[in-house]
């Protein structure tokens, strides 16, 4: 098996695999060769994961045609908007018989392509191939064993239980479904909300405001999931709602985080700087927004959120935007 990207989820995950079939080789694709090296030879990616001690059969190279020869199952964990440059390189190294598994949660600027979509166009899989991995699963808290769940998606149903035995650990417990565009919309528009929370905790605002944003915020993803043909009770599970209140509430969370540093006063530069680890939402809230303007749908949290990454909006402005929109049925599911 074969992990591509050596950073917190990839290297997470190449644990859960590793210690779902111990006698299995799992291998990490990494830029750097120290990081390679420090996986391999010390069993750790310090940088990313602390002391926590990876397994015997994990191991790292920064040569990736040793990472996927021989492999059937390739993960790939690059932050979103590098994933489709680096594609070309990899397709005639990956097995004709791999399943590749997407475990990112960003949507290509410019594109509005789903990382799935990148990869059917990038290297050419029947969607039979080609499946999504998401849910809440944030990375330190499965490397340090604690009980999660998560959703594994692939139109193909038996392919999706494959890589759910796959990746089933004592410690994690992977659901399956053949509704590709919901559980990725779900991981996508999550990190989005996650940053407006971020804000209005920043703000020092408290539960109440928390608990509308993330509500209404489910309410906007399931409508644009629907429009791009995803299913609603998707939205209502692990890849849409758990993933939601786990980034929503974790100060474990990068998006959380960028939005608390925003709301209490930092510009995009300076949250930038600050953080070392991918923040999706930063990028991908604008095409989300683009995408949903396409289809005609109202997202308005999102639509709050991409004004104040571009400067257009004050974080003391972003509530009062939102509360004077026109009054509505609270289950008025139009677009
Ligand atoms: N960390 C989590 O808890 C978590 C959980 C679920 C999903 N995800 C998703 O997984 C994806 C990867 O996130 P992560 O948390 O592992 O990110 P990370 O920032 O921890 O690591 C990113 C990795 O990609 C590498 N990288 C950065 N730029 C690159 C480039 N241009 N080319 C090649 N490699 C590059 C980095 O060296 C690093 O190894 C994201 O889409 C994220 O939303 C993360
Ligand atoms: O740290 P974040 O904000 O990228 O969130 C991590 C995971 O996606 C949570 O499920």
């Amino acid at each position: 098996m074969a992990v591509l990207g050596s950073g917190s989820w990839g290297t997470t995950f190449a644990k859960v695999l590793a210690d779902a079939a111990p006698d299995t080789d799992v291998m990490l694709w990494s830029r750097r060769p120290e990081v390679a090296e420090e996986i391999s030879v010390h069993h750790r990616n310090s940088r990313y994961l602390g002391d926590t001690l990876l397994p015997g059969n994990v191991s790292a190279s920064a040569v990736i045609d040793a990472v996927l020869a021989d492999s059937d199952l390739v993960v790939l964990a690059v932050p979103a908007q590098t994933l489709r440059a680096q594609l070309p390189a990899w397709r005639p190294l990956i097995p004709p018989h791999a399943v590749v598994v997407s475990l990112m949660k960003g949507l290509e600027v410019g594109t509005d392509a789903r990382m799935s979509e990148v990869i059917a166009e990038e290297l050419a899989l029947p969607p039979e191939r080609i499946a999504v991995l998401s849910g809440p699963n944030l990375a330190m808290e499965i490397a340090r064993e604690e009980p999660t769940a998560s959703v594994v998606a692939c139109p193909d149903h038996d392919t999706a239980t494959w890589i759910a035995a796959a990746c089933t650990a004592s410690y994690f417990r992977p659901y399956t479904s053949t509704d590709v565009i919901g559980v990725e919309i779900g991981g996508i528009v999550k990190n989005v909300i996650a940053l407006a929370v971020g804000i209005c905790e920043g703000r020092r605002m408290g539960d109440n405001t928390k608990a509308s944003v993330i509500t209404r915020g489910l309410a906007e993803t399931t409508r644009l999931a629907v429009a791009l043909g995803g299913r609603p009770e998707t939205m209502a599970g692990l890849a849409g709602m758990g993933d939601l209140i786990a980034t929503c509430s974790s100060a474990l969370s990068r998006n959380h985080t960028a939005g608390h540093l925003l709301g209490q006063g930092l510009t995009l530069d300076q949250v930038t700087v600050r953080m070392n680890q991918t923040a999706e939402g930063i990028k991908s809230a604008q095409a989300v927004l683009d995408s949903a303007t396409k289809l005609g749908v109202d997202m308005p949290i999102t639509a709050s959120v991409v004004a104040v990454l571009q400067g257009r909006l004050s974080v003391n402005d972003l509530g009062p935007r939102l509360l004077a929109r026109n009054l509505k049925p609270e289950g008025d599911h139009a677009p």
